[in-house]
């Protein structure tokens, strides 16, 4: 696990978008592992200026989200399909064809989660996956637990988690108690990861998926045994991590 400084969001944001282009350019056809939350919004918006002015071309790229509520539709504003069309599909020259959430509306738990599975199979998993990391070590919507997921399953949120998304619902009994995620061992699959994580509220977190010990307690713990996995975060995130 390689850890990046950076001063601020902004510089976080930047070199994230830094390696994502890097991905496509180098690999045009590269299946991208996505990600929804605030801490992404400004790779994303430095993605779209990029593809603005040529120098990155999405084309080709297919994408995989990791996760989304169950229950909404996918053009609800609170869903995660309604997310990344905003702030990044409808904005780049990315073939919707080609991007994939989770089937929310599908009240089918478990023809939802395996038809994703079976499309991520056939994909041959993210050649890089994007993460942010929850406030409680989550990844996707992997909340902690006794055990590390496997593949795509339907999750009950934490009340934690819950209230940390709350901020961006009108109010806190509109946020769904459910959501379909792509499970840790698929994550785990992606050839290379990238973490972002900037703030103090994520100091804890990312300090224990650094250097605590590798425990489904703290789902995030377990990208320690990835062998190419690169945290990007900026000078808060990091506060409790030791300086290298
Ligand atoms: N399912 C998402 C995660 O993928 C995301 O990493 C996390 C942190 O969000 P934020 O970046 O807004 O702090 O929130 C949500 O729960």
């Amino acid at each position: 696990m390689r850890i990046v400084r950076t001063t601020d969001y902004k510089d976080m944001s930047r070199k994230a978008a830094n390696v994502i282009s890097a991905q496509v350019i180098m690999k045009p056809d590269c299946v991208l592992g996505l990600a929804t939350g605030t801490t992404p919004l400004g790779a994303y918006s430095q993605l779209v200026e990029w593809c603005d002015k040529g120098d990155v071309d999405f084309s080709n790229v297919s994408t995989y989200n990791l996760d989304e509520y169950r229950g909404l539709t996918n053009d609800d504003p609170q869903s995660y399909h309604y997310f990344m069309r905003q702030n990044l599909f409808d904005k780049v020259n990315i073939d919707l064809a080609r991007t994939h959430v989770p089937d929310g509306s599908n009240p089918d738990a478990e023809a939802a989660c395996s038809e994703y599975d079976r499309m991520v199979r056939e994909a041959g998993y993210p050649d890089l996956q994007l993460l942010g990391i929850g406030n409680n070590g989550h990844i996707g919507f992997n909340e902690p637990d006794s055990c590390f997921s496997k593949g795509t399953h339907c999750v009950n949120l934490t009340e934690s988690t819950i209230k940390a998304n709350s901020r961006l619902f009108e109010r806190e009994e509109d946020v769904p108690r459910q959501a379909y995620t792509m499970g840790v061992q698929t994550i785990m699959y992606a050839r290379m990861i990238l973490v972002i994580a900037s703030g103090e509220a994520k100091a804890d977190a990312v300090y224990r998926m650094c250097y605590g010990p590798v425990d489904p307690d703290c789902p995030a713990s377990i990208l320690q045994l990835h062998t190419n996995c690169v945290v990007i975060a900026d000078e808060a995130a990091l506060s409790r991590c030791p300086q290298e």
